[in-house]
């Protein structure tokens, strides 16, 4: 078998593996690419993109039941043609997927991009389409697949998960969605909306991985009203015919398809991780170390979804430069990690931001709260429900976090978690100026009712000016 050298090899070409190898080529590295399965990043081809396609469609076209209440006639007529709105998502994900592979992959040769599951023998040492590949390092970034228990795999394809779910041409009438965390929820709405009666299931008693119990009870009511969810008991799936029956205590619904929405495991098998030498955790991922992606001492680096940590786009990008510049340095660089920010795309959007409520002392926070009720803009989008929840230190006012489920979501979140990056402090924030009418008004409010709870007051003699 051939064997050849190369500087930096990156096992996994996804979004954390584009950025390592962007990494290397900056440093004037030789490396090579290595993809098993379909390249185009989980991002582009069945993840951040598809999902937030049909999110679209999905709003786009529940937002038909708002204008009966303005005037607007004729809605309560509107259809959809569910197999064109499914080619529609479909036809976005091939644009993002081909933008990825034009600016990647495309025009890369062989030797340097190589399609196939590769396997270490060594620490350093890659095995991959016949043949051999020594490097002086390498960057693991084998991404994550849709945990599917094994007993279920014999329902064939009436058990979706979202590496499927977006090749649908046609929707079932009825559907279950089991696990209510991010993907549940996000496409478990969409598709209520698109029209296919839904019924959702979680072992957890909260859904989209909230903490707050305010924000937690506000998402169970405010999601609860657009389709039933049973919470609290882990779900079982039988068969009845040619539907499944879907059974979670007293509960149970029978159902054309389900949707295995139970989250990810890392992408470890046949990958010879156990020749690292290292202990490996319980899902076979070796310790490392989350400021420098290394792995002991050892030049081998790990980045994405597959270390199971920050399952998020904009983290396994981070994790991909970190990963890349170590490993193309024969270097164990630490890098601070950003402010943790996290958004689900269901409407209202359910966010998080920095520490989170189970990571805080109570004693020392001060909570600042607002309900989306009262908030004009929300009002008049129609849109006037959920709560936003920020946390700051006691003493000092300096921002900590926040969990909220509200219209804008997602811009809210990015505002807190910009001004958390910052080490900014409620009164230094309400010095912000705010518009009017707009959503921020909202987090103005939830600041305020912080502010009042805070010992450290912005001085001059009104909170939101700086004297001359
Ligand atoms: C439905 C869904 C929606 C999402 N929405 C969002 C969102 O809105 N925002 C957000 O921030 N994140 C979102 N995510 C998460 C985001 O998509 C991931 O965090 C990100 O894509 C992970 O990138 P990665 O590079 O680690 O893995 P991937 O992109 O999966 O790349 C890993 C690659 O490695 C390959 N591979 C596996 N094993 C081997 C092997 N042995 N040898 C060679 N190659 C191998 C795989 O085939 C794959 O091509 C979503 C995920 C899903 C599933
Ligand atoms: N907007 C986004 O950023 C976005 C969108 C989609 C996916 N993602 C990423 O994809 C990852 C995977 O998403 P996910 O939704 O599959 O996982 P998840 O961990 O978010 O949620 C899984 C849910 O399934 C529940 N569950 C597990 N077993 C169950 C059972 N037998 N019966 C009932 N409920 C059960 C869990 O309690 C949990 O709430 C997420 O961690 C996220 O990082 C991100």
């Amino acid at each position: 078998m051939s064997e050849r050298t190369v500087d930096v090899a990156i096992i996994g070409s996804g979004t954390a593996g584009l950025n390592a190898m962007a990494q290397a080529r900056k440093a004037g590295k030789s490396f090579v690419l290595i993809n098993g399965g379909e390249p185009g990043t989980t991002c582009a081809r069945v993840g951040c993109m598809p999902s937030k396609a049909m999110i679209q469609v999905a709003e786009d076209y529940h937002r038909r039941t708002h204008l009966g209440k303005y005037g607007v006639d004729g809605h309560e007529a509107m259809t959809l043609d569910i197999p064109e709105a499914l080619e529609h998502v479909q036809d976005l994900r091939d644009i993002f997927v081909d933008r990825v592979l034009g600016s990647s992959t495309d025009d890369m040769p062989g030797d340097l991009f190589i399609q196939d599951y590769a396997r270490l023998l060594e620490p350093t040492l890659i095995e991959v389409a016949g043949q051999r590949i020594r490097a002086d390092a390498v960057v693991i970034a084998t991404g994550s697949r849709p945990l599917i228990p094994k007993p279920w795999r014999a329902f064939g394809n009436r058990l979706l998960t979202t590496d499927d779910v977006f090749e649908l041409e046609d929707l079932p009438e009825s559907m279950a969605v089991i696990g209510l965390g991010t993907i549940g929820l996000e496409l478990g709405q969409s598709l209520s909306r698109l029209g296919v009666r839904i019924t959702g299931f979680d072992q957890m008693d909260e859904i989209a991985g909230t903490q707050d119990p305010e924000v937690g009870q506000s998402a169970i009511d405010i999601i609860g009203k657009e389709f039933p969810i049973h919470l609290g008991q882990a779900a079982e799936i039988t068969q009845e015919g040619e539907k499944l029956r879907v059974s979670a205590g007293e509960h149970s619904v029978l159902v054309d398809k389900v949707l295995c929405s139970i989250g990810r495991v890392p992408n470890v098998e046949g990958l010879g991780l156990e020749t690292l030498g290292v202990p490996l955790g319980k899902q076979g991922i070796p310790a490392f170390d989350s400021s420098s992606m290394q792995v002991g001492d050892l030049p081998v680096f790990l980045a994405g979804d597959v270390t199971g940590e920050r399952p998020l786009l904009h983290e396994a990008g981070d994790e991909g430069k970190i990963a890349g510049y170590n490993a193309a340095r024969g270097e164990s660089a630490r890098f601070r990690r950003k402010t943790p920010l996290f958004i689900n795309f269901c409407d209202p959007n359910i966010c998080a931001v920095g520490q989170r409520w189970s990571e805080l002392d109570q004693d020392r926070i001060a909570v600042g709260q607002i309900k989306l009720a009262p908030v004009g803009r929300a009002l008049i989008m129609g849109k006037n429900k959920g709560v936003i929840r920020i946390y700051a230190d006691k003493v000092s006012g300096t921002l900590l976090g926040g969990e909220m489920i509200t219209p804008k979501g997602e811009n809210l979140a990015h505002l807190l978690c910009w001004c958390i990056e910052q080490g900014l402090t409620v009164g230094q924030l309400l010095r912000m100026p705010f518009y009017h009418p707009v959503i921020e008004e909202a987090l103005q409010a939830a600041l305020y009712d912080a502010y009042g709870k805070i010992e450290a007051k912005n001085e001059g003699g009104l909170t939101e000016l700086r004297r001359l």
